[in-house]
């Protein structure tokens, strides 16, 4: 069943048009005004359909007030050149008036249905230099994240991102966020890790001039800088338990005083907070209030580690060196297919922080136009076993033509490394059949990687 808001002035066509949608199991709301449809949060509805041409504010006014919401558009046929405009502000369609049934109820569905599919898809976010992409990957676990993103972010609840670290819960944050009615509002990030204990209630409530030794002056707190917008408290599981008293206190009733301070000001504050660890194991042992999180924990998102992102890992791997690659002003690099298979194989502990990381240093280290595994310089001891240099397999032609150029580099570094290792205890018979190729081919590959056979060294005579 969806839920919809129809804003409409003129009562008959409201009510026939409820009627009608309620009749196809759709739940209803009425306003006769863009006001009045804004005092009913049209961003908890499915869909808005409204009338253009309303008392007070026109229906268009509602594109922007209620996205993601998709807001349908209802118009007269005298004033099509209207519905044009409509659409070109972000109306999702057009319905005109005196409107057909079925073709009303053909359009809804299409709307809604359309919705319903872009619910898993990757939500865009602009990042602290403007620029906007969407967040990268597209598994299983992470459509389950887009869509809670679209439901909680305009919902304007508190949320509990759980994951490792790494893994993008910032970027979550970002996302709910922006798609919040507080975007044009301030987002304030905190690590609570990186602020030292006996600084951290200060720094997030802010404190009176003398409250302490060394505060020479009145400070404003990062919860009262985040008045209207969000706050988003990264690390939550290291807040200290006096915070978290103070931090409960904001939830409750929506109040905060400062360190010295026997006022409290009022503040309106969506809180959204992350951690890796699980602070219901740290309330059993008296480290986080469970009172707190029961408030923290109204939505809850979990991030998937990135070695649980089999699907994603190469995606990523991509969209991230081409950014690193714009970054130190290379031209385009590429991975080589080893490195394609190290990256997919290795357990990113430090998720995809980790290799982000690894990528640039491949960027700075890269000396062709191939990004080698050693180039990303990954720890020798979570490498994945059977990377040490091995016989290339025999490919038949078939395979030869279809692995291509890159395939080709990548058995490359493989024949180089064989050939390099085993050349002094084999005969170059030996080296051939064990890399799968003939005597000839051999020498032509010695030739062309500049690996010439060494004057073989005296194996029999004594
Ligand atoms: N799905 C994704 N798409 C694009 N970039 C991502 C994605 N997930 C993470 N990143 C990038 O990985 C880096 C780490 O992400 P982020 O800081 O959000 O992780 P975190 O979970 O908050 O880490 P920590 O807990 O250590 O603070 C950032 O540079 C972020 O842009």
């Amino acid at each position: 069943m969806s839920r919809i808001l129809i804003v409409e002035d003129e009562a008959i066509i409201r009510s026939a048009l409820k009627r009608l949608l309620e009749r196809h199991d759709h739940r209803v709301s009425e306003a006769g005004s863009v006001a009045e449809a804004l005092t009913l949060e049209p961003r908890g509805f499915d869909l808005v359909i409204s009338d253009l041409r309303l008392p007070g504010e026109p229906g268009t006014e509602l594109i922007a007030r209620a996205a993601p919401v998709p807001v349908l558009i209802m118009t007269s046929y005298a004033s099509m050149r209207s519905a044009v405009e409509a659409l070109k502000l972000g109306a999702v369609d057009y319905v005109a008036k005196p409107f057909d049934h079925d073709e009303l109820l053909e359009t809804v569905a299409r709307v809604l249905h359309r919705q319903a599919a872009q619910q898993g898809e990757p939500p865009d976010i602009t990042e602290p230099g403007g620029s906007r992409q969407p967040m990268i990957g597209n598994c299983p676990a992470m459509q389950v994240v887009y869509t809670r993103i679209r439901k909680a972010a305009p919902a304007d609840v508190t949320v509990l991102i759980q994951g490792e670290s790494g893994t993008g819960k910032e970027l979550v944050a970002r996302a709910l966020h922006q798609q919040s009615r507080r975007a044009q509002a301030p987002l304030i990030c905190v690590n609570c890790a990186a602020i030292p204990e006996t600084l951290i209630e200060s720094e997030l409530f802010g404190h009176e001039k003398g409250a302490f030794t060394g505060a020479s002056a009145a400070r404003t707190g990062l919860v009262e800088a985040a008045d209207g917008g969000t706050l988003f408290l990264d690390e939550i599981g290291e807040l200290p338990l006096d915070a978290q008293a103070r931090l409960l206190r904001v939830l409750q009733e929506g109040e905060i005083r400062k360190i010295g301070s026997v006022e409290t000001r009022h503040v309106d504050v969506r809180l959204i907070a992350a951690t890796h660890r699980d602070l219901q194991s740290l309330s059993k042992t008296g480290e986080f209030r469970l009172d707190l999180y029961y408030r923290l924990n109204v939505m809850q998102i979990d991030l998937p580690a990135l070695r649980e992102r089999e699907d994603d890992i190469l995606e990523i791997a991509d969209v991230l060196l081409g950014k690193a690659c714009q970054r130190h002003e290379r031209d385009r690099l590429r991975l080589s297919r080893a490195a394609r298979r190290t990256i997919r194989d290795y357990p990113w502990p430090g998720n995809v922080r980790e290799l982000e990381n690894a990528l640039e240093r491949g960027v700075i280290l890269a000396e062709g136009h191939l990004i080698h595994p050693d180039d990303l310089g990954l720890a020798p001891t979570l490498q994945p076993p059977g990377r040490s240099p091995a016989p290339a397999p025999v490919r038949d032609g078939q395979e030869e033509q279809e692995t291509g150029d890159e395939e080709d580099l990548s058995l490359e570094d493989y024949f180089q490394h064989f050939v390099l290792e085993h050349q002094d205890q084999m005969s170059e018979t030996e080296l051939a059949q064990k890399l799968g190729i003939s005597r000839k081919c051999l020498w032509e590959r010695r030739q062309r990687l500049g690996i010439p056979r060494k004057k073989s060294p005296r194996r029999s005579t004594g």
